[in-house]
């Protein structure tokens, strides 16, 4: 049975209602000082969202928008929708207040993070979720999936419960969970609702029920969650959960060694509460997971912003041919010497080159660090913090740091080792070009890299980026070569030039070469 069938199976046993949502026929809408009666068309196919509009009334109520308003809201925000009732787009957090009865702490907490108005994503995935209905949302990277989802599931658990974990937030990497952990704590402040996210896995108690009553939201990787439910099976208890948020869905949802499908699945059988709802969000969408969430989400709203899976148009994007390693290494050091402003995140294929790279440049007088999955814990939370707080210019990284993590103001994204797939790309260079602002992004390539090349420069032209007209015409690579791509990693040599290591990150020569991440 391969891993698909075993999410389908533990699906079946999971029943799903909706919470509050819109009356199922009729709803009001407020035009000025008006109220209409509007009808919703039962409709046949999964894109309406048609309404046929009567005159009722003329009384005062909350301005809600017109359909047209809200077709047009949608329009000049890219927004597209699927899925019957949807709700109007936010258009100001206030609404959030006004219209939806939000804790005005929630609000608050939102200006005083600076956020002006809703991104977006914000704007239909928030109201949406208020009104309790399943997503799959897609939205660019940096366009503020996190509040996105945050706000909403906060809103909706109201006050703190003492029942157990009432939401539950998975991601693909420590470093996010960390961060949507932080950004959880500051959007809830003042709500008495309690965040917890997973760090070390123990063999205590610390996670019994006593403890889980204290909190509302957990956060988590799927692999640490796992390796509580497996370890004693009371340990922890999920049976509370009445949100499950998946970011980086496709991620997650990606099978072997890579991904998290299994784990997914026996999260899934462990959340058994019959009032769960679910919510998926990423900045690159996969049919694989639409699919999905069509066939097992009852009345799943589907939100996507802008064009599927292209990078934002703020970064600035350079392919640039280095011919060899070596090559690499030289353009690389011209890069910092015709002085690059930082910070800057370097990503590399494996841990090992990304050791090597570190050991190159450590005695070049710039500020350089590396994060890896080898580096334990604490290194890896100092690395970041630092990298945060400005301490270190350079930060090279696989692709670990690939996804959802926000660097404010990330200058320059260097590729040194060409990504393995377009998703890859997209996650990799939206390290920079968040929030609006603008962006650089260099990729490297060499001979080892062609097979790729076509697809990367077709999503570059798809971001506006010039790109030579050769690499579009390049031969199309299959779509089992392009599988088999997306889990290997091209053997280079290796980036060492013979420089004196340093003695705490001398590489591993049994993990040397294929090893990833
Ligand atoms: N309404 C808003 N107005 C301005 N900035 C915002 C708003 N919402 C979020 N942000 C900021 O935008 C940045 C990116 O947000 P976030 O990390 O949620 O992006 P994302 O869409 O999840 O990206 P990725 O796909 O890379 O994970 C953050 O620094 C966040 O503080």
């Amino acid at each position: 049975m391969n891993s698909d069938n075993v999410l389908n199976i533990l699906w079946r046993g999971v029943k799903s209602k909706p919470r509050k949502s819109l009356p199922d026929k009729t709803t009001q809408v407020t035009q000025g000082d008006e109220v209409f009666k509007v009808k919703k068309e039962e409709s046949t196919s999964d894109e309406s969202d048609v309404e046929e509009v009567t005159h009722l009334q003329s009384v005062k109520v909350k301005a809600e928008p017109n359909p047209e308003r809200i077709v047009g809201l949608r329009k000049k925000n890219n927004i597209t929708v699927k899925g019957k009732n949807l709700p109007p787009p936010l258009e100001s957090f206030d609404e959030l207040a006004s219209v939806y009865g939000v804790d005005e702490n929630i609000v608050n907490n939102l200006k005083s993070a600076g956020y002006d108005g809703p991104t977006p994503i914000q704007m239909q995935a928030i109201p949406a979720l208020l009104k309790g209905r399943q997503v799959l949302a897609c939205a660019p990277t940096g366009s503020g999936k996190t509040v996105a989802f945050l706000a909403p599931v906060l809103a909706s658990l109201g006050k703190p419960s003492r029942k157990g974990f009432r939401a539950l937030i998975l991601s693909p990497t420590r470093e996010l969970a960390k961060q949507i952990f932080r950004e959880c704590t500051l959007l809830s402040a003042g709500t008495g609702l309690k965040a917890n996210y997973i760090t070390k896995v123990r063999q205590d108690d610390t996670y019994g029920t006593k403890f889980s009553s204290k909190f509302d939201v957990l956060i988590s990787t799927p692999n640490r969650l796992i390796h509580l439910l497996r370890l004693k099976p009371d340990l922890i208890n999920l049976q509370s959960v009445e949100w499950l948020v998946v970011d980086e869905s496709d991620k997650l949802f990606e099978a072997g060694t890579r991904g998290f499908r299994d784990q997914l699945a026996e999260i899934y059988k462990a959340c058994d509460n019959e009032n769960l709802k679910r919510a998926m969000f990423s900045a690159t969408y996969t049919v694989h997971v639409a699919r999905w969430c069509r066939k097992n989400l009852k009345k799943v709203v589907e939100i996507a912003v802008g064009h599927r899976n292209t990078t934002v148009d703020k970064v600035e994007q350079e392919l640039v041919y280095a011919g060899s390693e070596q090559g690499k290494l030289h353009a690389f050091r011209d890069l910092i010497r015709k002085g690059m402003s930082p910070p800057v995140l370097v990503f590399v294929q494996s841990k090992d080159r990304a050791k090597q790279l570190f050991d190159e440049l450590i005695y070049d007088g710039i500020n350089v660090d590396v994060i890896h999955s080898d580096r334990t814990q604490h290194q890896r939370d100092n690395v970041v913090r630092a990298f945060r707080e400005g301490k270190i210019w350079v930060l090279i990284c696989t692709d670990i740091m690939g996804r959802g993590v926000d660097f404010v103001g990330i200058k320059l994204v260097v590729n040194y080792d060409f990504p393995n797939s377009a998703i890859s790309y997209i996650h990799r260079i939206g390290r920079t070009g968040r929030a609006g602002m603008a962006g650089r992004a260099v990729t490297y390539f060499t001979d080892e890299d062609k097979p790729a090349l076509r697809t990367i420069a077709r999503v570059m032209k798809d971001s506006g980026c010039p790109v030579p007209e050769y690499m579009l015409s390049l031969k199309k690579t299959s779509k089992r070569d392009r599988l088999k791509m997306e889990n290997t990693v091209p053997d280079r040599e290796d980036i060492s030039t013979g420089a004196p290591k340093l003695k705490r990150f001398k590489t591993n020569q049994k993990l040397k070469k294929k090893s990833i991440q």
